[in-house]
């Protein structure tokens, strides 16, 4: 008998919001998960859920051959709740699509990924991909990042170095405010998957008009892993609408509105 693949969202109602997040995921895996695509990189937060949820709507025969790769803890977690075959990137260094989530997302399609403290897997498996796919609520589409997002840009720092990459944000960076996340139910910072610490680090709109040349100024601190500014990486970004449309931005700046899919 065929394995039965399960999906990971409780059957109910959902909020306004979840449904948005829904909308995003259900066209973009139906617009870019493929029948011949074998390698799919599965990201992290609160919207991939919905994305895993689509693929396994996709049927046993289109999923029975394909390799899922997680960036953490979480969608390592799905994909095995789900019923599909787990995989990493050091056997699959060549990712067909990886679908990921995102804190913020501008014009450009630069975006801030972080708020889960998963950019470093993340980065790596968007670069993997052949194609790196967004999916976000309608909050998270701006003309420049750091808009609605408060938090900043999050940076993973080896512990020991956490003090001088926030002297160096707060003297050299122009960010003031730069703070080091804190745990909510444990004492003490956030801690990684990877074992490291996540500072938050808010920038001006002057520094996001161009996220490039800030993300390459952090990434130059000594004793920063990565930078949760993704810049040039997206091939397009799909958010959810309130009335249950779907915008899809492109990479070269064509705009689209889709109808709800079902
Ligand atoms: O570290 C977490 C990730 O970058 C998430 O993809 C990002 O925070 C977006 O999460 P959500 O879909 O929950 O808004």
């Amino acid at each position: 008998m065929e394995p039965v693949l399960k999906s990971p969202i409780p059957a109910g109602t959902l909020t306004a919001i979840e449904r948005s997040k829904q909308l995003a995921a259900w066209t973009a895996v139906d617009q870019h998960i493929k029948p011949e695509h074998r390698v799919i990189g599965i990201g992290s937060g609160s919207t991939v859920p919905y994305v895993v949820e689509r693929i396994v709507l996709q049927g046993y025969e289109a999923n029975k051959d394909r390799v899922f790769i997680p960036t953490g803890f979480q969608s390592k977690e799905l994909i095995i709740s789900s019923g599909l075959g787990l995989g990493d990137v050091d056997q699959y260094p060549t990712i067909d699509v990886t679908i990921d989530g995102a804190d913020e997302v501008d014009l450009e399609l630069n975006c801030i990924k972080g708020g889960g403290a998963c950019h470093l897997r993340e980065k790596v498996l968007a670069e993997a991909a052949l194609t790196f796919i967004l999916v976000a609520d309608y909050r998270k589409n701006v003309d420049y990042l750091c808009t609605n997002f408060k938090p900043g840009v999050p940076i993973e720092v080896v512990p020991f170095a956490y003090a001088k990459v926030l002297r160096n944000l707060h003297e050299s960076l122009r960010s003031p405010n730069a703070t080091l996340r804190m745990a909510v139910a444990k004492a003490g910072p956030v801690v990684t998957d990877n074992g490291n610490f996540v500072i938050d680090a808010p920038f001006s709109r002057e520094d996001m008009t161009d996220p490039y040349a800030i993300m390459a100024r952090i990434k130059m601190l000594t004793g920063v892993v990565e930078v949760g500014l993704f810049c040039h990486m997206a091939k397009a970004a799909y958010f959810g609408n309130q009335d249950g449309s779907v915008t899809a931005k492109w990479v070269g700046g064509k705009v689209e509105q889709i109808p709800a899919c079902q």
